[in-house]
């Protein structure tokens, strides 16, 4: 008799996330021990606080065992085919802002935008007889943008973590990554293709279409979004 809220276990989006709620008069916490995955929800009853990867968060959503759910636009995006049928998108909440782009080594001096980039995957292949590999965890957003840009002679190799490592470690040509700062893709010298912004995301409070819902929880979720300052 509860509604479930997802939200990240860790790191820069959950702290933000409770500060979010907070300035709602909505307090969340993490209780027990640090290593514990337990949360608290304070100032409205029959809401449930999960604790769970940010990543894991989009498909909890589609399945239905999570009613509400924080996580980055990108993320919901990358996992769910046809997102919008499956969730509704009801806040941004103005944090965890970052850029998904394609970028490559800073010493290709002739590679500047998407055009040059078709153009040098066509050489490279010529040359050493497979395809450039671009790394990226972003398979689905990275495939559909290079088509719907004509670039086609690539290949995705997985990286669901320090990405713009793998281009020292000479397992790919180039990466599609996450990016706010810039301080990473620079340490690793690589440079971000002036057209290659693939999606602008930020975290994102999401309503799942699928998650059943008696009377009572209605009016929990009602009253929370009232508290939320989501009613329009
Ligand atoms: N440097 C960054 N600045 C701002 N937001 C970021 C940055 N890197 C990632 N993000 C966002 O944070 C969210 C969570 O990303 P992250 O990769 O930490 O999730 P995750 O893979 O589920 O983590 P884990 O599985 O380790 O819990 C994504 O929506 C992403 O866009
Ligand atoms: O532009 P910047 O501010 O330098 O941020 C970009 C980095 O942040 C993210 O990595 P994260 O810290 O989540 O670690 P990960 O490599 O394990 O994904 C992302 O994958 C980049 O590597």
């Amino acid at each position: 008799m509860t509604i479930k809220l997802g939200v990240p276990s860790k790191g820069r989006l959950m702290e933000k996330t409770f500060d979010w709620f907070g300035a709602r008069d909505v307090g969340l916490s993490r209780s027990g021990s640090d290593r514990e995955y337990a949360g608290s929800v304070e100032g409205i009853d029959g809401v449930e606080l999960v604790l769970l990867s940010a990543g894991e968060i989009p498909r909890e959503l589609a399945a239905g065992r999570i009613h509400l759910g924080v996580t980055g636009t990108d993320l919901v995006r990358e996992k769910l085919g046809q997102w919008e049928q499956q969730v509704e998108e009801l806040a941004l909440l103005g944090f965890g802002q970052a850029d998904l782009i394609i970028a490559v080594p800073s010493c290709w001096v002739d590679v500047d935008t998407l055009d040059d980039l078709d153009a040098a995957a066509s050489a490279f292949r010529a040359q050493h007889g497979f395809r450039l590999r671009l790394a990226t965890k972003y398979h689905r957003l990275v495939r559909e943008f290079l088509r719907d840009n004509g670039v086609a002679d690539y290949q995705l190799v997985d990286s669901q973590g320090a990405t713009e490592g793998t281009v020292k470690n000479l397992t790919a040509e180039g990466v599609a990554d996450i990016t706010s700062t810039g301080d990473t893709l620079r340490a690793n010298h690589l440079k971000i293709l002036g057209d290659a912004l693939v999606l602008q995301s930020q975290a994102t409070l999401f309503r799942s279409r699928t998650a059943s819902m008696n009377d009572a929880e209605r009016a929990t979720l009602k009253t929370l979004k009232t508290k939320l300052r989501l009613e329009r």
